[in-house]
């Protein structure tokens, strides 16, 4: 029997973010591991026109949750959705959900987050700083708890190269940014970013380094952990291969590769891609909360859930086995054909922006016009030129994160504990993940249809015949427009079409010879 599923058997458990994609797998693993847990509260809010049941009920009806329901169930018991906005004072909670939570949580799990890269300083604050504040006031609050798991990032740093297992300091004191943003109008807010910032890429890694400093403040006696999560990715093994939902990180990099609509990234292809596995993080997640609670470390212990100094991956290897999957298994309604060029080239950049992203939309768009539909191509590839742009610091440069913490933690497992909540990024073949995750994004996130393969194969050969034609087409008239400008270009014709003419001469002499 696994100590860490049955340290979890009989508990209430808070999560915060549990609807994102970290959340519904952490709470998947959890219901099929310790099916005898007591609950799990998630702090939940209406969306999209869904009430907080639909949603839960959504969750627990999607694929992801077929094993569950085998193990347990009992499932719709065991969960309890509250109403809370992490924006709002309080959490926006009635007082007896809050006296509930208060009264039973034994580990708190906390996922919530904007990881909008461009979200306003304002908005950014307020999640990933404010609201870890007023969940560690709360968790100081609650008599039962025994761990407190608070979800980072592995990038919270990335103005440094070599990360170390430790939290550092921010130049402004978090304290401070909570206040400014409380007085401070939005337009001023906007001017000072770039200052507060400072050498961090942007809002979403600024905020989670202040998050992780508030945590080590405002600790108190708490038993805190932070995991600090890379880059991640779709699931390898748990609860099946591939499995995906949004389209954050590479997932949306990749269904546009697939398209046909990203045919170009300034990227360089030997920086390590430090990708991880969301069911690797969760069963890391899993494993710290069981430990923080039963051996309580004198100090908030950070753990990084990488993979670059175990078992690196290169953007090129991975971008290589992107395209070879999708020439096995193509997506469907390809744009163009999919295709890859890695640049590190400024001026590349832009000429492959021009002649592979932006020339093949206004083409398209006027296509549509004389047609009598409404183009759109123009405005989704800027849109995917403005996410490249977001994305290229990340894809540019590599980082050594050490593992010490997370190492130790690996041997303090039992063997079957070590087998049931792996992660240990040195067993993962990346080229077999990044196939699954390939076609976990056709499967579960564009739901595509795998008897449609031999219909999108079709569909790619008619593109490359279109491509041959219109290339030819585009030589042909480049051509005869210089032959009617240029004396030289007129010669130079003129010498091929004669030197061919003459070769043909040759070759049909010498073969009437040979008879
Ligand atoms: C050339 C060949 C290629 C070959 C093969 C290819 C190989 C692949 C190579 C891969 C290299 C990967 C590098 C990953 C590096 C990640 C580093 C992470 C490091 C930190 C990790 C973390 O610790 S944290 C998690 C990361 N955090 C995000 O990753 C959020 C980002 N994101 C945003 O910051 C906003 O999204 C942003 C973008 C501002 C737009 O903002 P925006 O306002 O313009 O657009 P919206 O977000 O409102 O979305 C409007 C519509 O775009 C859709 N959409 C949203 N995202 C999309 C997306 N990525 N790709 C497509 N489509 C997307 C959406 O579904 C909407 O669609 P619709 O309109 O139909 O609903
Ligand atoms: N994905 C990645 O690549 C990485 C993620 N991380 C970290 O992992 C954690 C989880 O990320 P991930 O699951 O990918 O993110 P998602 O964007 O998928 O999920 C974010 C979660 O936070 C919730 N949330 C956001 N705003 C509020 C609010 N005002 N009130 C209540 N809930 C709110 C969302 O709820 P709702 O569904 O209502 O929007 C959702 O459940 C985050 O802390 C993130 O920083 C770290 C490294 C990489």
């Amino acid at each position: 029997m696994s100590t860490i599923a049955a340290f979890y058997g009989g508990k209430s458990i808070l999560i915060t973010g549990a609807t994102g994609f970290m959340g519904k797998v952490l709470m998947e693993k959890l219901f099929r591991t310790s099916p005898d847990l007591k609950v799990i509260y998630i702090l939940v809010r209406p969306k999209a026109g869904q009430t907080l049941q639909q949603r839960v009920f959504q969750i627990l009806n999607s694929k992801l949750f077929e094993k569950v329901k085998e193990v347990c169930p009992n499932v719709h018991e065991k969960i309890r959705a509250i109403y809370a906005d992490l924006n709002q004072n309080d959490f926006a909670m009635s007082e007896e959900d809050m006296q509930e939570l208060l009264s039973c949580t034994n580990i708190v799990f906390h996922c919530a987050a904007t990881v909008r890269f461009d979200d306003p300083l304002r908005h950014a604050v307020q999640l990933n700083v404010t609201a870890t504040q007023q969940l560690l006031l709360m968790a100081s609050q609650m008599p039962k708890l025994e761990a407190f798991v608070h979800i980072s990032t592995a990038f919270s740093n990335c103005n440094l190269k070599h990360i170390d297992e430790v939290i550092y300091p921010c130049p402004v004191e978090p304290k401070k940014i909570i206040d400014s943003m409380e007085w401070l109008d939005d337009s001023i807010i906007d001017e000072i970013t770039p200052k507060l910032i400072g050498d961090q890429p942007n809002t979403y890694t600024y905020t989670k380094a202040l998050g992780e400093m508030v945590v080590q403040q405002e600790s108190g006696n708490l038993n805190i952990a932070i995991v600090r999560p890379s880059i991640v990715g779709a699931t390898w093994q748990e609860p099946f291969p591939g499995w995906v939902d949004n389209l954050n990180g590479p997932s949306g990099l990749i269904i546009a590769a697939g398209k046909g609509f990203l045919r170009a990234i300034r990227a360089t292809p030997m920086a390590v891609a430090d990708l991880i596995p969301v069911d690797t993080v969760v069963n890391l997640t899993l494993a710290v909360g069981w430990y923080t609670a039963v051996h309580r470390p004198k100090s908030t212990l950070v753990y990084h859930c990488t993979s670059g100094n175990l078992n690196p991956c290169n953007w090129l290897k991975m971008g290589l086995q992107v395209l070879a999957t999708f020439e096995k298994i193509p997506l469907e309604r390809a744009f163009r054909r999919p295709y890859a060029n890695f640049t590190t080239n400024n001026f590349m950049t832009q000429y492959w922006n021009a002649v592979s992203h932006r020339a093949p939309a206004i083409i398209y768009d006027f296509y549509l016009r004389l047609t009598g539909r409404k183009p759109r191509m123009t405005k989704l590839m800027n849109r995917l030129l403005k996410t490249l742009s977001m994305m290229e610091y990340f894809i540019n440069r590599s980082w050594e994160w050490s593992t010490y913490n997370t190492e130790m933690l690996m041997s303090e497992l039992s063997p079957e504990d070590q087998r049931v909540f792996n992660f240990d990024v040195r067993q993962l073949n990346w080229l077999e993940y990044i196939e699954n995750y390939v076609l976990g994004i056709k499967k579960y996130l564009l739901k595509e249809d795998m008897a449609g393969i031999p219909e999108a194969k079709q569909h790619l050969k008619r593109l490359r015949n279109i491509h041959y034609l219109f290339n030819t087409a585009l030589f042909l008239i480049a051509w005869r427009l210089l032959i009617a400008r240029s004396q030289m270009a007129r010669n130079v014709w003129f010498f091929i079409v004669s030197f061919c003419y003459k070769f043909l001469s040759y070759f049909r002499a010498s073969s009437t010879l040979k008879v």
